[in-house]
């Protein structure tokens, strides 16, 4: 009963975005429960790096279970062993452990997830793990570069309002660059503004949608209540307190786990989402949307996070902002030194390493 009614909300939601002038998430598109009967699909190969990691287990598995998966690639310098067995199933699953190995896991791959670099403990910034996490990125990217130039690769890994641009160098550097391919993953920080905001709103989650711009770090994260759907009459109070709880949603869950980490399943899901979006967009599968840190020229800034239209070469569209409210033009403003300094930050890191 909950799943049809979810299922004809999501149906009414996706017909009104594809018939819309500026398309919205298709909600259907942050929920798993999909067929794909009627969808072709073509051999592709998605690559883990990471993928004994917090994140990198359990998306894993989710990338396993994708039908449009035909060959997985699981790779980290820990080793995957819990992951292969996975392997005795239809879809093949190879893991790799040592960097030697590096150049057989990504050879062939369409899509490159990267989940490796460490995680946040109470009290840091993401940019705090910008000294580990950039070397991390910088050579996985270069082995990219060689190995599978063409791949689309998901950029999981933070501080991602840097990581991304030091992908980007990189790439530039080897001749690969494509900035269709190029995506930061910022699916996490829509579930978790439609969660939140479906909570005081009264909708449906998987029938909401909320659009979220800038980058993935603090401030830097906004989310677009003005535009969320269903529409509702929120409160300024209540408008605020929600774009609050969305831009700290990471930090929340790191003091939470209190050392520990940061959030590892709820990422998984939202890198899963990802791929498959991603994945979809490749095979042709038409009205693809969702938020992502690409290169854009939304505003003055080289990268920046809005709604992008997938397809078979990866970016189809970037898309525009849209009518924003005053209180968003504001965090939008306020973002910006913020994001052009982490931007800035992983260009001179690539430049200079
Ligand atoms: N984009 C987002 O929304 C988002 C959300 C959550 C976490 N993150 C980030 O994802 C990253 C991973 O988080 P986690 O919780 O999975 O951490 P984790 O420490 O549990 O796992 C990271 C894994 O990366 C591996 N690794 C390290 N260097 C590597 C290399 N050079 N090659 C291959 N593998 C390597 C480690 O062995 C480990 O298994 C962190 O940087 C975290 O901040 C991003
Ligand atoms: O907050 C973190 O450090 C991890 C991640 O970026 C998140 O948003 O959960």
């Amino acid at each position: 009963m909950r799943t049809s009614l979810v299922r004809s909300a999501g149906e009414a939601l996706r017909r009104r975005a594809s018939s819309s002038a500026t398309p919205s998430l298709a909600p259907s598109a942050h929920t798993l429960r999909r067929s794909y009967g009627s969808e072709s699909t073509p051999e592709r190969k998605v690559a883990v790096l990471g993928a004994a990691g917090g994140i990198g287990q359990p998306l894993s598995l989710l990338m396993k279970l994708n039908p449009l998966v035909s060959r997985l690639s699981l790779y980290d310098i820990a080793g995957t062993p819990e992951l292969r067995p996975m392997s005795a199933t239809s879809t093949p699953v190879t893991g790799y452990a040592s960097e030697e190995q590096l150049g057989l896991a990504l050879e062939g791959s369409d899509v490159v997830i990267i989940p490796a670099g460490v995680p946040r403990k109470p009290g840091m910034t993401r940019d705090d793990l910008f000294n580990i996490n950039a070397g991390i990125v910088k050579s996985l990217c270069t082995a990219i570069a060689k190995f599978c130039p063409h791949a689309i690769v998901n950029m999981i890994s933070n501080p991602v309002n840097s990581t991304v641009p030091i992908a980007a160098e990189v790439f530039k550097k080897a001749g690969t660059y494509d900035e269709k391919k190029l995506f930061g993953v910022t699916t996490l920080d829509v579930l978790r503004a439609k969660t939140f905001y479906a909570g005081k709103a009264g909708s449906i989650p998987a029938a909401t949608n909320v659009p979220v711009v800038g980058g993935h770090a603090g401030i830097t994260i906004l989310p677009l209540f003005s535009q969320a759907t269903p529409a509702s009459n929120l409160s300024t109070e209540d408008i605020t307190a929600l774009t609050k709880r969305t831009q700290d949603g990471g930090t929340e869950v790191v003091e939470a786990k209190a050392g520990k980490g940061s959030a590892t399943l709820s990422m998984a899901y939202a890198g899963a989402i990802f791929a498959d979006a991603c994945l979809k967009g490749l095979n042709g599968v038409p009205d693809i949307v969702e938020c992502s840190f690409v290169q854009s020229s939304v505003t003055e800034l080289p990268f920046f996070a809005s709604k992008v239209r997938l397809g078979k070469n990866g970016v189809e569209e970037v898309l525009g902002l849209g009518p924003l409210s005053d209180y968003e033009k504001e965090g939008l403003e306020n973002l910006k030194p913020e994001l052009r300094a982490s931007i800035e930050k992983g260009i001179k890191f690539a430049r200079e390493n």
